[in-house]
């Protein structure tokens, strides 16, 4: 189920996001402490004149990881080369990418917790040793071919930290964990793209947007796109709160930045199971959606803003979403 506050995004999004990221670190909004540390790291490959010791960035979807990659690129004056774990299918593919870099480039590797096995092996090689062996031929005829490669720096990102293995993980000299943001951040991210994309936006509708952002500034850009077009089709084209609340209703994203399944969730939750606890195959086969839908779209944010919790014997609602929905928890029960 495709929806507004899901935190990934598809090619066509992406595409349309570039006009809105920062391009120095300066400009990039939040996240204080990975910033310092890594404006650090950055400052001081400078002045000894080397390329930037290689970057792992570790968080959820949508917080910037692809941004800072390009961030690092631009303050180190090099060029940054871009590919993901999945599009490596064979070492050959990574053998190729490495051949090309030049002296300085940065290489990101998005979803790098994906990268077949050979790749992965290859890579250590070239992170450390700035070494790789290149097959020619096949069969017992085979030779392989030592390269040397010009010193780069490699950005790693990865939703998925402890999936990295050792060795991986080793190679990386710094690793900077993204936090989600607080809806002042968010707030002044909104404030930002709404300028750039050349629209008004009202003090007290960004922060209506922040709120309902979930933490994440992809989906805060999202939600600021579609109050946009309502604005533009609907007034003067300037936000103000009143036209963002209407908005947000019409895509159904509640003041707390719950969507329509999401709500679903709770409700079947609170409203079918007594508040639970319910295995997850039950709870979603009732609202009619698949278990893997309500596992992984609904359920992190629903867990990590305290309306469920998983418990040995299922999900529960906790005292939270019943309030939400207006309910009142049925009496003798223990609620979190
Ligand atoms: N700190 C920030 N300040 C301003 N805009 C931001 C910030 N972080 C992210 N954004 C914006 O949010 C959008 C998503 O960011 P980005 O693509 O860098 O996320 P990501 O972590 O790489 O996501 P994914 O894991 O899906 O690749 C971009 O439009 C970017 O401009």
């Amino acid at each position: 189920m495709e929806s507004i506050v899901t935190p990934s995004a598809n090619e066509a999004e992406r595409a349309a996001e570039s006009a809105l990221r920062p391009k120095l670190l300066e400009e990039f909004v939040g996240q204080k402490k990975l910033r310092k540390q890594l404006g650090l790291v950055l400052d001081a490959a400078r002045m000894r004149g080397n390329s930037a010791d290689h970057i792992l960035l570790s968080g959820p979807p949508g917080l910037g990881k692809t941004t800072l990659a390009m961030i690092v690129a631009a303050e180190m004056g090099v060029n940054l080369r871009l590919t993901s774990g999945p599009a490596i299918q064979h070492a050959g593919d990574l053998a190729s990418i490495l051949s090309s870099l030049q002296e300085g480039d940065v290489l990101f590797i998005d979803e790098i917790h994906r990268l077949a096995r050979p790749a992965e092996e290859m890579l250590y090689l070239a992170m450390e040793d700035f070494r790789v062996d290149v097959v020619v031929g096949k069969g017992p005829g085979a030779t392989s071919i030592p390269l040397t490669l010009p010193p780069f720096t490699v950005v790693g990102a990865t939703t998925r930290a402890g999936l990295l293995p050792a060795p991986l993980r080793d190679r990386f000299g710094y690793t900077g964990h993204l936090e989600y943001y607080e809806d002042e951040e968010l707030e002044r991210i909104i404030t930002r793209s709404a300028g750039l994309l050349e629209t008004k936006i009202s003090a007290p509708a960004a922060k209506e947007l922040a709120c309902r952002s979930r933490g994440t500034p992809r989906i805060a850009n999202r939600l600021l796109r579609r109050v946009c077009d309502y604005a533009q089709v609907h007034g003067d084209g300037e936000v103000g709160l009143e036209s963002a609340q209407h908005a947000l209703e019409l895509f159904e994203v509640d003041p707390l930045g719950l969507d329509r399944l999401d709500r679903m969730v709770i409700e079947g939750l609170c409203k079918r199971f007594g508040g639970g606890p319910v295995g997850v195959t039950t709870l979603s086969m009732s609202i009619g959606e698949e278990p893997e839908t309500v596992e992984t779209v609904a359920e992190p944010y629903l867990v990590r803003e305290g309306f469920i919790i998983r418990t040995p014997r299922g999900r529960q609602a906790t005292q939270k979403a019943w309030e939400h929905l207006g309910l009142t928890a049925p009496s003798g029960d223990t609620l979190i």
